[in-house]
């Protein structure tokens, strides 16, 4: 099979860690030293690539110079990126799930929300365009002033205003801030470059390694239970399982014992394993899973 060789954008930073540790889990490792931002992945789908701020992703994927790239929904937004969505992954900096960018003023602000804000009054933010156009559609004129970080330090003795993201609340509480409005959610996204998302071979390799990627992510919930059952217990052990599929069962050869396999959700394993002893299950294996492809 001819491949296309996929150029790759990974993102510095917030991200940086969950997305190494992705790429890695699903067998696509980024393999560099440190400082070095020209890593390699030993996949034959895979050409070059390169690690860089996520706030200039979008761009360079949307321009050509990379066929995929890993970014957050705010930055495509941001940089008006023409890109396609990929996929949306599940993982932020610290956890998973989405993160926001919200409207704070200090906590001792007469103001509870967003139209409250005094005309003229001195916005902080990392994202100049999407805060223009929130108060542009608000109809209060503000002073923008461009944030390269630590923007929830500049309220309220330098700035009025910040707009920033916010995962758990922690660095705006930290700082005095109350939320009185919010702009977006965001999320982590695989975002390919138009043109390679229409060529039909890009195309098979960005969804092979979109498959790859998300054979990990559905796995990271999931483990394989295994156990064996005598007859009589049966019943009643298939009616503890959880329904999510039929268990694989197979006779064991020469006892009156069958075998079970299952995937279960991992947050129900704990409260399961004993449940499946009390029926009489035995030799019960819990085992990780690395992907998992419907
Ligand atoms: N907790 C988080 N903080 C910041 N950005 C996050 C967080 N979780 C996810 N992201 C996403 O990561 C991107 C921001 O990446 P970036 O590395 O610039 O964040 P950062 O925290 O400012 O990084 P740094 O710590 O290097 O300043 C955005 O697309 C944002 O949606
Ligand atoms: O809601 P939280 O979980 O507190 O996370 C959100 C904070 O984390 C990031 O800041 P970062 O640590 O990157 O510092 P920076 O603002 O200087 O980039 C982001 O810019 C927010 O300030
Ligand atoms: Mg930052």
């Amino acid at each position: 099979m001819v491949y296309g060789m996929i150029t790759i954008a990974l993102p510095k930073g917030s991200l940086e860690a969950q997305t190494l540790q992705l790429f890695k889990e699903a067998d696509l490792e980024v393999r560099r030293t440190d400082r070095d931002y020209n890593p390699r992945i030993d996949d034959p789908r895979i050409g070059k690539v390169k690690i860089l701020r996520p706030q200039e992703i979008p761009t360079y994927v949307d321009k050509g110079y990379f066929d995929l790239g890993i970014s957050g929904l705010d930055w495509i937004t941001e940089t008006g990126s023409d890109v396609v969505e990929v996929a949306d992954l599940s993982y932020s900096k610290t956890g998973e799930g989405n993160v926001k960018i919200v409207v704070a003023v200090h906590r001792d602000e007469p103001i509870e929300n967003v139209t409250q804000i005094r005309p003229g009054s001195r916005v902080t933010t990392e994202y100049p365009g999407l805060t223009k156009k929130f108060f542009e559609d608000l109809k209060i004129p503000v002073q923008l002033f461009h944030s390269f970080g630590a923007s929830e330090a500049k309220v309220p003795d330098l700035m009025d205003v910040v707009v920033d993201l916010t995962e758990t609340g922690t660095t705006l509480r930290k700082n005095g801030l109350k939320i009185i409005g919010q702009i977006m959610e965001s999320h982590t996204a695989i975002i390919a470059n138009k043109a390679s998302w229409a060529d039909p071979e890009k195309r098979r390799e960005i969804e092979e390694i979109r498959t790859l990627l998300f054979g990990v992510i559905d796995a990271r919930h999931k483990v394989l239970l295994t156990m064996n059952v005598p007859t009589a217990s049966m019943e009643k052990i298939v009616a503890a399982l959880p329904a999510m599929k039929k268990p694989t069962v197979s006779r064991l050869h020469g006892i009156d014992y069958y075998s079970i396999q299952t995937v279960v959700p991992k947050n129900s394993v704990n409260g399961l394993i004993p449940k499946l002893k009390k029926c009489g299950a035995e030799d019960i294996l819990e085992i990780p899973i690395s992907k998992i492809v419907p």
